[in-house]
């Protein structure tokens, strides 16, 4: 586990840290501009010193400021990705790689090989940064920080200084290595798209302080966290596999636990795990099941929690089975259905809701691979497929 536990006073910021992080996997830091991410992710590389507690990661103390320990930058192991590539211009592809090499310490785990293949750099080696396009020189940069042999990798914004096509083309590449290389990565964003798209940790940082921490589809289905997530983008994060595609209709049906989702087509072979975010703003409720209506996902359920909101608008969390969905209506559509805790409804999500720039499908770093993908049992009263 990655322990993180300390404080620090940095002009107007009083950043307290106190999560539990695992020791596998991205944990994503999510927080509004200025809200302390970097701060922290610098604690831990140990370019900040606390001004108390302590800071583990496995075994190893980075930091405790009871014994006085505070490992120096260069013996803490970290690889750290910034905003910009910041490659060495007279160096090629393969100098600035071998650079990283050349700093690894400890056992070798991650192979030249094995970072030239996953991320995409085979071809590119013999080139120099000016002539590579920003997401060619992030990958590099990622590529030099994985051959240092980290046993962390820091991810600042690692997208943000790239266009929307650029992100699309290095977001598998970041999702590929999670799952490839068995390291912690800790990524930084204020995008909550890409954090659905990589993370299985989500840490919410506010106004300095670690406001909420746990598994991404947990932290996400809490209404209480939507003003810190973004009242527009808040929603359920549903982990699915796809089932099968209707190529006539240009539709793919998708299977989690309680049932299906029909959404537009996606280039994925049958088996292969996909997480689909879903807004809050997306989802309606009907008391009975909605036979006349165009909405093909619907849903069986009972509502567990609703939330009033300030304004016109209910938060409702609906209890599918063993998964949540949140829907966002009207207070009044709240009163008008007589909703209480308890309430057994339909849920509906329109399928153009779910298409893949507004929402993000993503192959799962973590989940099975496409051949062991589970076997998902259908819950009883489930409808057999999306209707
Ligand atoms: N050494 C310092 N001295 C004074 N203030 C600092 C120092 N370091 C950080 N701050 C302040 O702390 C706040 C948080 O900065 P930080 O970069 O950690 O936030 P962030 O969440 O990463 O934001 P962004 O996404 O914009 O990078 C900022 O207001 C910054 O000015």
């Amino acid at each position: 586990m990655i322990e993180l536990n300390f404080g620090r006073k940095l002009g107007a910021l009083d950043l307290q840290v106190d999560v539990t992080l695992p020791s596998r996997g991205v944990s994503a830091l999510f927080g509004r501009s200025g809200a302390g991410k970097s701060s922290l992710i610098n604690a831990v590389a140990g370019i900040v010193r606390p001004d108390h507690g302590r800071i583990r990661v496995g075994e190893r103390v980075f930091y405790d400021h009871d014994s006085g320990t505070d490992l120096p930058i260069e013996a803490r192991g970290i690889g750290y990705v910034f905003q910009d590539a910041r490659l060495f211009p007279h160096l090629s592809v393969a100098g600035n790689l071998r650079y990283g090499l050349k700093r690894a310490r400890g056992t070798h785990t991650v192979g030249w090989d094995s970072v030239v293949e996953v991320l995409g750099l085979d071809h590119l080696l013999d080139r120099r940064p000016w002539n590579l396009s920003g997401g060619e020189r992030q990958r590099v940069a990622i590529g030099r920080a994985l051959l240092r042999q980290p046993s962390l990798l820091l991810m600042d914004e690692p997208l943000a200084s790239l266009d929307a096509p650029r992100k699309a083309e290095v977001l598998p590449y970041i999702e590929r290595l999670a799952r490839e290389f068995a390291l912690p990565v800790l990524y930084v964003s204020h995008s909550i798209e890409e954090v659905t798209r990589l993370a299985d940790h989500l840490v919410i940082v506010s106004e300095g302080r670690t406001v909420a921490s746990g598994e991404l589809s947990d932290i996400m289905s809490r209404p209480e966290h939507a003003p810190l997530i973004g009242r527009y983008e808040a929603g359920s994060v549903l982990d699915c596999t796809v089932l099968q595609h209707n190529d006539d209709y240009a539709l793919t049906t998708l299977r989690f636990a309680d049932g299906q989702l029909r959404v537009p087509r996606i280039d994925l072979d049958p088996g292969a795990p996909v997480r689909v975010r879903i807004r809050a703003r997306d989802v309606a409720l009907a008391l009975s099941r909605p036979m006349d209506v165009s909405i093909v996902n619907k849903l069986p359920g009972r509502v567990q929690q609703i939330t009033p909101r300030d304004g016109p608008y209910a938060d409702v969390t609906v209890d599918l089975g063993s998964r949540t969905l949140r829907a966002l209506i009207t207070r009044e559509s709240c009163d008008r259905l007589g909703l209480q805790p308890g309430t057994p409804v339909w849920t509906m999500v329109k399928s153009v809701a779910l298409d893949s720039r507004s929402v993000g499908f993503s192959r799962r770093p973590r989940s099975a691979s496409p051949a062991q993908a589970p076997d998902l049992p259908q819950k009883p009263g489930a409808p057999a497929e999306a209707d």
